[in-house]
């Protein structure tokens, strides 16, 4: 004996009934079928909806009615020859009649109870399991077979509670009444003692097809739906869900009941009692494997099978002096909230036994609070336990399988990957069978949450990044077209799917959370509306996107103001932009340690020598033990190129254009030209070699006339030109002695120094060509011999090149 049940969706309309029919005729040439059937797709919302309008005295529930009753005559003529439609048409008459009855006594009353409503819903399942045994038997003979003959419940109605013994015996009689024939039944209803329709809970046709398959003794019990069995994770919340093959009862219970809406939970018992394979298959693609749950499915070497999630959760936390090492306390609590008919969904206890936490739907928060104040009243009164605290908005989030046992770090795993983004674990369980570690977090942080562990569970190899890049100028344009160039191979060779979400500059912005359109940003963001630096990053926090990663790509002081707060959403920062790490000390090592308290990372590895690894090395050199002890470097690369090319044959303002229009100088080049760029890196280096220096202790020796750093950027490059004979004699005076100048940062002892000086070709940086620059490193492993890192120093290509990389550190931390 089979039980095949088919859902809302698979017999929503005239053809997908004719498909679950096919499915049906298929599984007769193995044996004989039970066939469950569910109220076309949307029926019981539509008769609940009819009923409370009627209730409210909103007359429109007879619109409502005549369009069901519309429906299903449709699906009938379509399903059914001209000849074969008068028994349905009947059927469906006489249903609707009695339906507008119904609800003609719910309006005249002003009130729907339970009572009723069962009755009313029962009516979407009536009328559906006689339309498709209709269709059925237009090719294959089958019985009718009314639940509510079959399954007895008792008179809970809304949810009631099946007598298993009763209902058993009442299936048996009806087989034996039928022998070997095909039957259709309705799903999700039943009847009490006294013949009142009752229903089996929302989801309840699975539970029909469950019991149907426990009291026949089945060979198999089919769920057909419409997806390819239970997920991985709700697809709904993750693109990359994928069904599970094989998994066993227990863990389809554990995932059923935290929200994998695939199989209604209670389902699994009676199957479970007596070792009766279930499938979880879909009726549009009948090909595909589906889920099967059985007794032992085959090893797997996944260690989590699937990912749930509940929503409208609150913790109720029960907390006070007075409840350590006192029995009875938690028994009080619990009997509390069962006369409310409360059901609690997770319980924790911390061993100091200060404090009890339970987890409740939303909705029940304020039965629980007053049934529990009023049960503790004389202990809150004594001040002895505190008033029952609810925390709202919050959701439970937990890993399932049967491996988890005895396996270390699960757990490690599990908070690694919620921490690294931020998301806060208000509590968590889990039961010493080790099937199910559940934990609870804010439901906004939910789709975040079970994609990062989806990900860390299913897809070792894979990683979804989110960048939001602010400054898509010189250098930012050129990451966003290496970015676009190195996309595939990322996502093939590293597993990690860059994403760029978001673009801005100073006037605009553009968003999409799917990822934008590398080739087509810079029309779409000169066409978009516009968004301020603040609007910017509460988009970052707003969409709470998993591994996002702020790209700051701007020189803008403001720009460096937003890391702190986004660090400590455990939001990656990325900056080319040079000022937070030369802000005040403070600063720049709070910055450091919110990443670090907050599992992420700030980088800024092209603060100093673009695309050089000038930092990486460094902090190399001090992780790996070392002292770095002197530093001596040419670090612009704007005044390395402007002193190679600048020889008298052409104005010195004419080369400084030349290093701007070639992109080496920062978008204001004085800050290039009176030192402050190189001041800010020797500093950067400093601090990164682990001396809490301000800029003010570096010493900056200007070359500059003091009339070229007043005005604007226009007015310097003026005053460069009036100044034309003041470089043209520091270079011939270097000429004359054979030196070079060299614009040379030093750091020895604790102190650093910047300044322009005359070299001899014995010197180290004599030779630096081009926009070139080159860090000595003098340490305690190298005293004699220094390491040295030189190559192009500045430039969008290069510098852009380096931000990339430091996107890639930060993606895979
Ligand atoms: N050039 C190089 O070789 C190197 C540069 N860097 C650093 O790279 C950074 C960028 O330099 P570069 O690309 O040359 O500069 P650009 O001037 O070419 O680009 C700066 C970008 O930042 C945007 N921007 C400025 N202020 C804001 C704001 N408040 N909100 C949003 N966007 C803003 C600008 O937008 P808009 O177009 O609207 O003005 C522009 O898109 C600088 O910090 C520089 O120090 C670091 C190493 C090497
Ligand atoms: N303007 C800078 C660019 C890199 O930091 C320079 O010239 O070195």
């Amino acid at each position: 004996m089979q039980v095949l049940k088919f859902g809302g969706t698979s017999v929503a309309s005239a053809e997908n009934i004719e498909k679950s029919c096919a499915i049906v005729r298929a599984a007769l040439a193995r044996g004989p079928v039970v066939m469950v059937v569910s109220a076309l797709g949307g029926t019981t919302d539509a008769l609940i909806g009819a009923g409370r309008a009627a209730a409210s005295g909103d007359y429109r529930y007879r619109d409502a009615l005549a369009q069901l009753q519309q429906r299903h005559v449709a699906a009938a003529q379509a399903l059914l020859p001209p000849a074969a439609q008068p028994d349905i048409t009947d059927v469906l008459t006489r249903g609707f009649s009695e339906l507008l009855q119904l609800c003609d006594g719910i309006f005249s009353l002003g009130e729907l109870s339970d009572r009723t409503l069962d009755r009313l819903m029962s009516y979407g399942e009536l009328l559906s399991s006689q339309l498709v045994r209709e269709a059925l038997g237009a090719r294959t003979a089958a019985v009718w077979a009314d639940a509510r003959q079959l399954i007895r419940t008792n008179a809970r109605f809304g949810a009631a509670e099946v007598n298993v013994a009763v209902t058993r015996a009442q299936v048996q009689a009806f087989k034996s009444a039928h022998p070997g024939e095909v039957w259709v039944v309705p799903g999700f209803i039943a009847a009490d003692d006294q013949g009142n329709t009752t229903t089996l809970g929302r989801g309840g046709s699975d539970y029909t097809a469950a019991l149907l398959a426990a009291a026949l003794d089945a060979d198999v019990l089919e769920i057909w739906t419409d997806v390819s069995g239970m997920m991985t994770a709700d697809p709904r919340l993750v693109s990359r869900a994928r069904p599970i093959a094989g998994i066993s009862y227990q863990e389809a219970m554990e995932l059923s009941h935290f929200g994998a809406k695939v199989l209604y939970s209670p389902t699994i018992q009676p199957v479970m009692e007596r070792g009766i394979p279930l499938w979880i298959k879909n009726t549009f693609a009948p090909a595909d494997y589906g889920t099967l749950v059985e007794v032992a499915p085959p090893p797997s070497s996944e260690v989590v099978r699937g990912l749930s999630s509940i929503g409208n959760l609150s913790l109720l936390n029960l907390e006070g002096s007075g409840m350590v090492g006192i029995p009875g306390f938690s028994k009080r609590l619990f009997e509390a909230l069962a006369r409310e008919r409360i059901n609690v969904v997770l319980i924790t206890q911390s061993s100091s036994e200060y404090s009890i936490c339970v987890g409740v739907a939303a909705a029940d928060v304020p039965g629980a609070q007053a049934a529990v104040d009023e049960e503790f009243a004389p202990e809150i009164a004594s001040g002895r336990i505190a008033p029952l605290r609810p925390e709202n908005g919050l959701a439970i989030v937990a890993l399932v399988g049967e491996n988890m046992k005895n396996h270390p770090g699960i757990s490690g795993r599990l908070f690694g990957a919620l921490g690294q983004n931020g998301v806060n674990i208000r509590a968590i369980a889990q039961g010493s069978s080790e099937r199910n570690i559940s934990t609870v977090i804010r439901a906004a942080d939910v789709r975040k949450a079970i994609n990062v562990l989806h990900e860390a569970f299913f897809e070792p190899a894979y990683k979804q990044v989110n960048l939001y890049v602010l400054g898509p100028g010189n250098v930012g344009g050129r990451l966003l077209a290496q970015l676009a160039k190195q996309q595939q191979h990322l996502q093939q060779q590293l597993g990690l799917q860059v994403r760029v979400v978001a673009i801005a500059n100073r006037r605009h912005c553009i968003v999409d959370e799917n990822g934008l359109d590398l080739a087509a940003w810079p029309a779409a963001l000169a066409a978009a509306g516009p968004c301020t630096l603040e609007e910017f990053t509460e988009l970052i926090v707003s969409r709470n996107l998993r591994n996002s990663i702020l790209v700051d790509v701007t020189a803008n002081p403001a720009a460096a103001d937003y890391y702190a707060d986004l660090l400590a959403k455990s939001v990656a920062v990325v900056a080319c932009n040079k000022v937070a790490a030369s802000s005040a000390y403070a600063n720049y090592a709070r910055l450091k340690a919110l990443a670090q308290d907050f599992n992420t990372r700030f980088l800024f590895e092209t603060n100093v020598g673009a695309g050089l690894p000038i930092i990486g090395t460094l902090n190399d050199l001090t992780s790996s033990g070392d002292v770095v002890r002197r530093m001596e470097a040419v670090l612009s690369g704007t005044l390395n190129f402007v002193f190679n090319n600048y020889d008298g044959s052409r104005p010195f303002a004419e080369v400084v254009r030349q290093a701007q229009a070639e992109g080496y100088t920062e978008p204001d080049p004085r800050l290039d030209l009176s030192g402050t760029d190189v001041a800010r890196k020797i500093l950067i280096l400093a601090r990164e070699a682990g001396h809490p220096l301000e800029m003010s202790d570096v010493q900056i020796e200007s070359f500059l006339p003091a009339s070229c750093l007043e005005g604007d950027v226009e007015a310097f490059y003026e005053q460069l030109a009036v100044h034309e004979a003041h470089f043209r004699a520091l270079y011939d005076a270097a000429t004359a002695e054979g030196k070079r100048l060299k614009f040379v940062a030093r750091f020895n002892d604790g102190a650093a120094a910047v300044g322009l000086q005359a070299v001899l070709p014995s010197h180290d940086v004599y030779e630096l060509r081009g926009k070139d620059n080159i860090v000595l490193f003098y340490t305690d492993r190298y005293a004699e011999q220094p390491l040295v890192v030189k190559g192009a120093g500045a430039g969008a290509e290069v510098t852009a090149a380096g931000v990339f990389a430091d996107i890639i550190r930060a993606a895979r931390l």
